[in-house]
């Protein structure tokens, strides 16, 4: 089996939206996370979804699924307070169906962006590699600082990449690394950084284009114009 675990448990503080939670702000009628959801509903190798959502969206989430057509979810589970417990939430409940070789990719509800070809990618990468952690190339020099004033470092620009989502794994071993952390007390900032922490080997996959993720009011615009963009390549072939 391969499951999608989708991350929409934040409060979206940076998105400082007044409104609503930015994994449910709509762009024609259509929560952010519904786009997302729908590549993984449409992909003929993921067979079920499981959702870790803020607790009080739980009810409207369900709504908007069922108008929506996304038939493939299999739990929606409440968020925790770090992303890191969000994940950690969604593997327990995995834990009840799920078997060692399962592949579950963990992706954000806020990257609407991913495609088809990046789950296949991440898919196969896993079934050769055992893993597959979605990378983007960084186009500019990075500048390190320790202490946000002086210059420490100018890292080799092509030993750096940003990670990006969905990174992806076998059942038995994100989950080995999550109990694991939970006996240390150790959160991660993703499931990338703790797989690291516990000192095993990660295969990077290169990311498709504009597989952003929204985070800042910024990100939604350029999100609503790649959208807007899409629909004219349909009408114009442009
Ligand atoms: N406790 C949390 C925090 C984050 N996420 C999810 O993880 C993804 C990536 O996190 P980010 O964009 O940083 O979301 P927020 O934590 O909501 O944003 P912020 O850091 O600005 O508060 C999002 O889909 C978010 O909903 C989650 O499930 N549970
Ligand atoms: C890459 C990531 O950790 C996957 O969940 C996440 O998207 C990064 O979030 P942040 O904005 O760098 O906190």
């Amino acid at each position: 089996m391969t499951t999608a675990l989708i991350l929409a448990g934040g409060t979206g503080t940076r998105m400082n939206s007044r409104v609503k939670p930015k994994q449910f702000i709509e762009i024609h009628g259509k929560p952010i996370l519904i786009y997302t959801l729908e590549h993984f509903e449409y992909h003929e190798e993921i067979d079920d979804i499981v959702i870790v959502c803020l607790e009080d969206w739980i009810e409207k989430l369900k709504i908007y699924l069922h108008r929506f057509g996304i038939t493939k979810v299999y739990e929606i589970v409440p968020g925790g307070p770090t992303g890191h417990d969000s994940i950690y939430n969604g593997l327990v409940t995995l834990k009840k169906k799920a078997n060692p070789d399962d592949i579950i990719l963990i992706h954000d509800g806020v990257r609407p962006l991913i495609t088809g070809e990046l789950i296949t990618e991440n898919i196969r990468t896993v079934r050769k590699s055992g893993n597959a952690v979605t990378v983007e190339v960084i186009r500019e020099s990075v500048i390190k600082s320790t202490d946000g004033k002086f210059v420490s470092d100018v890292p080799a620009l092509n030993q750096m990449f940003v990670a990006k989502a969905p990174q992806s794994f076998y059942f038995k071993d994100i989950s080995e690394v999550f109990e694991q952390a939970e006996k240390d007390g150790f959160k991660a900032i993703d499931s990338a950084h703790l797989m690291n922490h516990y000192g095993k080997t990660l295969h990077m996959v290169k990311s498709t284009k504009n597989n952003i993720k929204i985070t800042e009011p910024a990100d939604y615009y350029m999100f609503r114009a790649l959208c807007q963009a899409a629909e004219n390549q349909q009408i114009f072939g442009i």
